[in-house]
């Protein structure tokens, strides 16, 4: 059900940030060109393996938003972003996000207390970004009721799980080998 998905992370470019290995993937930069079957790919398996009893879809700007549109549309369920900007509306919480090449504050609105949630991002990878939205998702007590990363890059996805106790599901478990993309397993696999 994945075979567009995998055929495209193959083919990705990794590109260097510092001294961090950056793939390039329509799924994570919108580069090269998304070809919609593979978004559609992503949302069928979504529906198929993940719990979506739930009153939002959470992602996280930027590279969230296409997925949670994408899955919002075949759900009708709502979503939200978590944003890089700051509001200043009523009850909005600051997150301080750190990836392997970068640093920012990402702003919680429009998310309360009680709220069941599905959480999607594009990737993890050093768990960074996850690991403080969940926290602080739970410190405002809301129910995380499943998370997803589609791209699965480094120890990020068994970090986030120890730090949280939240179990995410990846999509596509990759490595990169001698400047290509290894897809070393699949969600289908399980
Ligand atoms: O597991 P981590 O090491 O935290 O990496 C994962 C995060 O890195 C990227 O975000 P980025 O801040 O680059 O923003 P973007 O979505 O705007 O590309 C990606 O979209 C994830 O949110
Ligand atoms: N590529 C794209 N997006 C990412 C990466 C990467 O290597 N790491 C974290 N987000």
């Amino acid at each position: 059900m994945l075979e567009k998905f995998i055929k495209s992370l193959k083919a990705s470019p990794i590109v260097k940030k510092g001294e961090y290995d950056y793939f390039v993937h329509p799924v994570s930069d919108g580069v090269p060109e998304m070809e919609p079957k593979i978004l559609k790919e992503i949302t069928a398996v979504i529906q198929k393996k993940t719990d979506l009893d739930v009153n939002k879809i959470v992602c996280v700007e930027a590279m969230g938003i296409h997925l949670a549109t994408a899955l919002s549309l075949e759900t009708g369920i709502p979503f939200v972003v978590i944003r890089k900007r700051e509001y200043g509306l009523l009850g909005e919480v600051p997150v301080f996000q750190k990836t392997g090449y970068s640093e920012q504050k990402l702003y919680i609105n429009s998310i309360n207390k009680g709220d069941k949630i599905f959480l999607i991002d594009d990737v993890v990878s050093t768990g960074g970004t996850y690991i403080a939205i969940i926290k602080a998702l739970q410190k405002m007590e809301v129910e995380i009721k499943d998370a997803i990363a589609i791209i699965e890059k480094g120890d990020g996805k068994k970090i986030v799980e120890e730090e949280t106790s939240i179990s995410l599901k990846t999509m596509a478990k990759l490595d990169l080998v001698d400047g290509k993309v290894i897809v070393e397993s699949t969600i289908e696999d399980n």
